[in-house]
């Protein structure tokens, strides 16, 4: 795009001008009272109020404006910082997580600011042994993600009341300034906006003491166990009824912040309404920070399930998912055969490990340089696609002298790119990265159960990998009978999808356990640079093309793709 094009992109729209034609309603100095506070900006010069002024409206019935001067009406600032704090606390006594959930696409707010707020907030309270104890924090989610489990709603004897304010009600505007309390008639240095409507900013007014104390004593108790119901009671907007609008259109159900959004868009939409607590994407939320908690407990970056994805979508298979981002789970007779011995390794003793040749780690390998030089698998923590097929990448292991992150240890450190599971609209879910990626990066391993492929039932096939799934063609494959099937356990692999373009490749690595045992871990790695937020695929099926018979041009077994690719070859086989 031409360098003229983007700036005309990035021009400010002109503020209006107000015209001040049809101000009536000041006191005798010409000036107007600010009656409440509808939302705020941060900004380096201070903060700035979006404010409702009383008395004055312009022709189009609007009568909010920017006004970065403090008030006189401290009551009305007050009244402002007390519905933001409640937000906060209902939020966050609505999430497992410490960082509390704020939208994060409201125009005229500061999330996060409010999210920074809502952590020490909650963090007091914790340390305080507030309504939420500390004092087991593991088992507090299981309770709370066992009562996510429990089945839809019923009728409920605990109501929550939530009402939003009339004061709070919107209406279509463009920020200029308005009329001065001091009477000074001003052009405005507001940014220019144009807002079909106010209504997300209205505050949501949350029955502070019944809707409280029923969340948390539900998250804190399993003896609760019924979803507690929330009673909405909207009134509409006097605005929006003077303009015969329909609220906001602004979506407040996408972005991570779901739960507030779902609650937003409900208010906006209904009039009165009974909705369970599991209508608000708690079950995505406990499923999301179940599997974040053995995350980390990895070491490694978030994994985020998409606010896409409706809770109504999850299945219960998905809920009983046991999400393991590193490692195996045996079936009996052979977690004995994988944990071999110290004796067996070989170890190397250089610190860093950077000339392969040196490295006793390397002994084995089969990777060379076009010089025939043998180098490693990766070069600067990338993978470098120089290992002939059939070879398993041997990284420096746990007896090795050489440095933690010496240059051969890449697939056994923990994932460092967030990833985001999502529904594709065409193939079921998928993974996404919410960065991006460098070809030759290594993104994760595929984890699950190893099992003996003959006994598993059919749900499984789906997410079973079988350990000659590298790219390995014609050699013989000791460690084909055993299959990782991440059905029950799995991380955010077990959701890759196949394409026949595929972004990802993948190969196998050792550095637990050695190769004689024919099971290495299967690393993803990119194999191109990817966008953030590009779906990451592989190929299922690499050398499928062998087995196409030419005239039926599928192999036996294979499934219709839907990858989209512009070379889609119309199949894939699991
Ligand atoms: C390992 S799972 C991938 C995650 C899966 N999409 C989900 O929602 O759980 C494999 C399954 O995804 C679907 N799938 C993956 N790639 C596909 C493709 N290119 N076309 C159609 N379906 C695909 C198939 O149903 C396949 O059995």
């Amino acid at each position: 795009m031409a360098e003229q094009e983007q700036q005309q992109m990035w021009k400010r729209s002109p503020t209006p001008e107000e015209t001040w034609s049809d101000a009536s309603g000041g006191n005798d100095s010409g000036e107007w009272p600010v009656i409440g506070v509808v939302g705020e900006e941060l900004r380096l010069d201070g903060t700035s109020r979006y404010v409702r002024w009383g008395n004055w409206h312009r022709a189009d019935g609007s009568n909010t404006t920017w006004d970065a001067e403090d008030f006189d009406g401290q009551g009305v600032l007050n009244r402002w910082k007390r519905v933001q704090k409640r937000l906060r606390n209902t939020l966050a006594d609505t999430s497992l997580d410490m960082e509390v959930p704020w939208p994060d696409d409201a125009v005229h707010k500061r999330p996060t600011q409010h999210r920074k707020q809502a952590y020490e907030e909650k963090l007091e309270k914790r340390r305080a042994g507030g309504p939420i104890s500390t004092a087991d924090w593991d088992a507090e989610v299981d309770v709370a993600y066992a009562r996510l489990q429990e089945p839809e709603i019923g009728e409920s004897n605990s109501r929550l009341r939530v009402r939003r304010s009339v004061n709070g009600a919107g209406s279509s505007m463009s920020a200029a300034a308005g009329p001065s309390r001091r009477g000074r008639m001003s052009s405005s240095s507001s940014p220019a906006l144009s807002v079909a409507s106010r209504d997300q900013l209205s505050p949501i007014i949350f029955s502070p003491r019944r809707g409280r104390s029923q969340l948390t004593s539900a998250a804190a108790s399993s003896s609760r166990s019924r979803p507690t119901t929330v009673t909405l009671r909207s009134t509409p907007s006097t605005s929006s009824l003077r303009k015969g609008n329909t609220p906001s259109s602004t979506d407040f159900s996408r972005g991570p912040w779901s739960t507030l959004g779902t609650l937003a868009s409900v208010v906006r939409s209904q009039d009165h309404r009974t909705l369970s607590l599991s209508d608000m994407s708690y079950r995505r939320m406990g499923i999301q920070t179940t599997w974040n908690r053995a995350a980390r407990d990895a070491g490694a970056a978030t994994v985020r399930i998409s606010s896409d994805i409706a809770d109504a979508d999850i299945l219960p298979d998905l809920r009983q998912l046991k999400y393991i981002e590193r490692g195996y789970v045996f079936c009996t007779g052979l977690q004995e055969i994988f944990e071999v011995s110290p004796d067996v390794f070989t170890t190397c003793d250089c610190s860093t490990c950077i000339d392969a040749s040196q490295c006793n780690c390397q002994d084995s390998s089969e990777i060379y340089d076009e010089d025939d030089t043998k180098v490693f698998a990766y070069f600067r923590g990338l993978f470098t696609f120089n290992v002939p097929r059939g070879v398993e990448v041997i990284e420096c292991n746990e007896y090795c002298g050489c440095h933690p992150k010496c240059g051969n240890r890449v697939a056994q450190l923990p994932r460092d790119v967030a990833i985001e599971i999502f529904d594709t609209k065409r193939c079921g879910w998928g993974a996404r990265a919410l960065v991006d990626i460098r070809k030759g990066k290594v993104l994760g391993t595929y984890t699950g159960r190893r099992e003996d492929v003959e006994h598993l039932p059919e749900e499984h096939q789906r997410y079973l990998f079988d350990l000659d799934g590298t790219e390995v063609k014609d050699v013989e494959n000791l460690g084909g009978r055993y299959t990782v099937d991440s059905y029950e356990f799995g991380n955010w692999t077990r959701f890759v999808n196949h394409s026949c373009s595929p972004n990802m490749r993948v190969y196998s690595v050792v550095y637990d356990t050695i190769t004689d045992v024919n099971m290495p871990y299967m690393a993803f790695v990119a194999s191109k640079n990817i966008p953030a937020g590009t779906e990451l695929t592989i190929n299922y099926h690499p050398h499928g093309e062998d087995e196409v018979d030419e005239k039926r041009k599928k192999p036996a077994g294979a499934s219709a793709c839907s990858c989209g690719s512009k070379s889609c070859r119309g199949w894939m086989k699991l």
